[in-house]
């Protein structure tokens, strides 16, 4: 039976990966915590890379590679970069039957990597704003249970490490590119971000600020951090020396030397994982027309042992000359002619892997020329007249991704409960509700709300594997005009009774 078999509401994990097994996206590995993406994932990351690697170089950011080494010297170069993520990294300590002089990690981010080489490279002023990204998979050895996509030892991104002269010119790009982040979830994945402002505790604690797209999984109520952009401030300019001349010193002034602003950003696979939770049901995957493979699927109906030798040939012709002309029209269309499977059982499996659009063509709709639409997202059926095929389908599809999104921002919205009194916090979190609240961001009071939301039901066995229960700062939203006022002095924390000052997003999270 190839339908999902086990219901998202009732075991959202064994659905998960339920469903990215039979809709054929992955498969588990000898290795824990890595996956095979197999085509039918790793096509929606070509499509999400294409989008992106457009719009990147269109800013002028140039692609490079990097090796996958980093010797333990330059990787612990700056303690406080690394001594949070110091557990995770992967080390190599042997080749053959020969023990290396030095271990040598894997990369788990590039910056440690790159920047004695920004420091070679980035001579004058001239040289700035210097933009590199890579195209690269990563390693981050982590004992937290696996997710597929979400939380995996090794992960495709991208990774952008830009120098620039000024704060501004970095932080200008900083939100540039969160914008693009945005834009992958929202325009290809058709799911909904909030861009916001981490908390100084929930930064990069090697940046000086880290800016971020929050997602949401309504069937956990989870917040999930879906892409990061953070200035680096000139903290590792100082730490790698990363030096150009003061372009506005007079000539003959000792050389006043700049600390160049950095920035750097990542967007991983992790932006599928997130499509398939928010979008897929008991049937399967649904994806986005935007970053689908496979568009619409063409089924001949009808044929059966009483068919006539002429109709039995000509249904299957017709569906191929459909898949041609829609292709030709640039509509990822395939005809599903196999042999010795019944329609029903292809309505299944291409339910299953999530095509947007099933046509369906038997004796019926030749007499009227038309083909009969399928869509996977609302299951709505609607003829279409083979006269204005193209056009329609066309149609068709921009509605569903449109509809996708609207359907996914609504529930989202529904999710953001405001909350001014403490008693209503936990409540809106076990209604699987993430809180907005007008906060007064001191990290004690945030250390308080993480254990005053999270406290383990009386003597129940706390696995720090598991997802964690307590709520943490998500983001300050960009946009805070969307909520209430806050009044200097006169609003306060729910939490603490302090005078609030932004509002802040908390929830459980990934
Ligand atoms: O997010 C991004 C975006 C892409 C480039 N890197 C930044 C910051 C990465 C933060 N980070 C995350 N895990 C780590 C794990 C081990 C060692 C170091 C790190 C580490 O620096």
């Amino acid at each position: 039976q190839i339908a999902v078999g086990i219901q998202k509401e009732l075991d959202f994990p064994g659905w998960y990966t339920n469903v990215l097994i039979k809709s054929d996206m992955l498969d588990y590995y000898s290795v824990s915590g890595c996956y095979i993406l197999k085509p039918w994932s790793y096509s929606i990351w070509e499509a999400i890379q294409a989008w992106f690697d457009a719009k990147i170089k269109e800013m002028g950011v140039e692609n490079a590679y990097f090796p996958l080494f980093v010797s333990a010297k330059v990787l612990e170069k700056e303690k406080d970069h690394v001594e949070g993520f110091a557990p995770e990294v992967a080390w190599v300590t042997r080749a053959g039957n020969t023990d290396l002089e030095e271990p040598i990690a894997i990369r788990p981010t590039s910056e440690t990597v790159m920047y004695p080489y920004y420091a070679k490279w980035i001579q004058s002023h001239r040289d700035l704003p210097f933009r590199l990204n890579q195209w690269n998979s990563v390693v981050r050895w982590e004992f937290k249970n696996p997710q597929p996509f979400l939380r995996t030892r090794e992960f495709l991104w991208q990774e952008g490490h830009t120098a620039h002269l000024t704060k501004e010119g970095a932080g200008e790009e900083v939100l540039q590119i969160l914008d693009l982040y945005r834009r992958v979830y929202e325009e290809l994945l058709a799911v909904p971000v909030i861009p916001g402002i981490k908390s100084e505790k929930e930064k990069f604690a090697g940046g000086l600020y880290t800016t971020t797209i929050e997602g949401f999984i309504p069937t956990t109520g989870r917040g999930i951090q879906a892409g990061t952009s953070h200035c680096l401030g000139q903290n590792f300019s100082k730490m790698f020396n990363i030096v150009v001349e003061d372009p506005n010193a007079g000539t003959g002034e000792s050389s006043s030397k700049i600390f160049v602003w950095q920035n750097s950003w990542g967007l991983s696979t992790r932006t599928i994982g997130v499509m398939v939770m928010v979008h897929g049901d008991n049937k399967g995957l649904v994806l986005p027309p935007r970053v689908a493979s496979i568009q619409v699927v063409i089924v001949p109906c009808g044929v059966t042992a009483k068919t006539s030798d002429e109709l039995r040939k000509r249904i299957p012709d017709e569906c191929d000359a459909l898949a041609k002309k829609l292709k030709k029209a640039g509509i990822k269309a395939r005809a599903d002619l196999r042999e010795g499977y019944t329609p029903g059982y292809k309505f299944n499996d291409w339910e299953l892997k999530g095509v947007p659009i099933r046509l369906e063509i038997g004796p019926a709709d030749l007499d009227k020329e038309q083909t009969l639409s399928v869509r996977r997202d609302t299951g709505e059926k609607a003829p279409i007249k083979m006269a204005n095929v193209v056009e329609d389908v066309g149609k068709l599809l921009e509605t569903i991704q449109t509809d996708m999104f609207q359907k996914a921002k609504a529930t989202y919205e529904s999710r953001i409960k405001i909350v001014y009194d403490w008693k209503d916090f936990v409540p809106t979190l076990d209604n699987k509700c993430v809180v907005i609240m007008p906060w007064c961001e001191v990290e004690a009071c945030e250390d308080d709300i993480k254990e005053r939301s999270g406290k383990p039901a009386l003597g129940e066995q706390v696995d720090e594997r598991a997802p964690s229960a307590g709520a943490k700062s998500l983001a300050f939203p960009l946009d805070q005009s969307k909520y209430p006022k806050i009044e200097a002095g006169k609003t306060k924390c729910p939490a603490c009774g302090r005078d609030a000052k932004r509002w802040m997003l908390f929830g459980r999270s990934y």
